[in-house]
């Protein structure tokens, strides 16, 4: 499935030369817990590191944290020890403000329960994160049109998202993260309401989007099928993150 090109995005001064040679993300002996006495512990000494280009599946038991440490690798999410670093910007020297700026410029992440908004129509969904970067006019609504092509929604654009399946749903979550080409995709089940035909479509395009512009692909899953095709799986467990043998 073709994925159309976009615009380079802009040039972030905060990202010096000596921060691109280090891994996009760095995670280090993360923590994290909720509560105070006795704290609950949902994970500890979680450490990973994903260069550009690279395709990392996480997988794990239900309720091992999977979710909450993608949140966290995007600063949704507080955590308790350890360090965020992406290109040489540790996340938690960031205030909310300046972590919101800094998620508009280098991420796009498809959530679990797609956070799509009822009142916009599905092209106006998609061309968000474009807006918030403050681009305007016919290059948006060509670049929409691209993505929409991409995720196999051709003529959606005009629809409101109640009057699109689940899957549907899904896959204009998929088009929202992408338009902007982020250098970081940060995906929770992205085909799990997919059938396997169109979870394969899926797979191919944001593994086309990985290779085409070096970006980072994490992605969490309890697909096989798609965790077969990450270039590493890495499991979490409540002690830690360690390669995965079994796929
Ligand atoms: N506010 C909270 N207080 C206490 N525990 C919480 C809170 N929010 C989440 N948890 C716990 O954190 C753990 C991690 O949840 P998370 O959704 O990240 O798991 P997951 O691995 O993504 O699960 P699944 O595979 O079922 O989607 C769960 O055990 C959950 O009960």
């Amino acid at each position: 499935m073709p994925f159309a090109a976009a615009s380079a995005a802009p040039s972030d001064p905060t990202v010096d030369a000596t921060a691109r040679a280090a891994p996009l993300v760095l995670v280090d002996r993360l923590a994290k817990r909720y509560g105070q006495v006795p704290a609950s512990t949902v994970f500890e000494q979680v450490s990973c590191a994903v260069q550009p280009g690279e395709f990392v599946a996480v997988v794990g038991d239900s309720g091992v944290g999977k979710s909450t440490f993608l949140n966290c690798l995007a600063g949704l999410d507080t955590w308790q020890q350890g360090r965020v670093v992406h290109a040489g910007v540790d996340l938690s020297t960031l205030d909310e403000a300046q972590r919101a700026v800094w998620r508009r410029r280098h991420l796009g992440f498809v959530f679990q329960a797609f956070h799509v908004l009822p009142h916009l129509d599905v092209a106006q969904n998609i061309a968000l994160p474009l807006m918030l970067l403050g681009r305007r006019g016919a290059e948006n609504r060509e670049r929409v049109r691209q993505v929409l092509q991409a995720v196999g929604l051709d003529g959606l654009g005009g629809r409101l998202p109640q009057q699109l399946s689940g899957g549907q749903l899904q896959r204009v979550a998929i088009a929202r993260a992408l338009v902007h080409a982020p250098p970081l995709l940060l995906a929770d089940e992205p085909t799990g309401n997919l059938d396997p035909g169109t979870a394969r479509q899926i797979m191919d395009l944001l593994l086309a989007q990985t290779r085409e512009r070096q970006t980072a692909l994490v992605l969490v899953t309890h697909s096989m099928d798609a965790a077969r095709r990450a270039d590493r799986v890495l499991r979490l467990t409540a002690q830690g993150m360690r390669p995965e043998t079994d796929c």
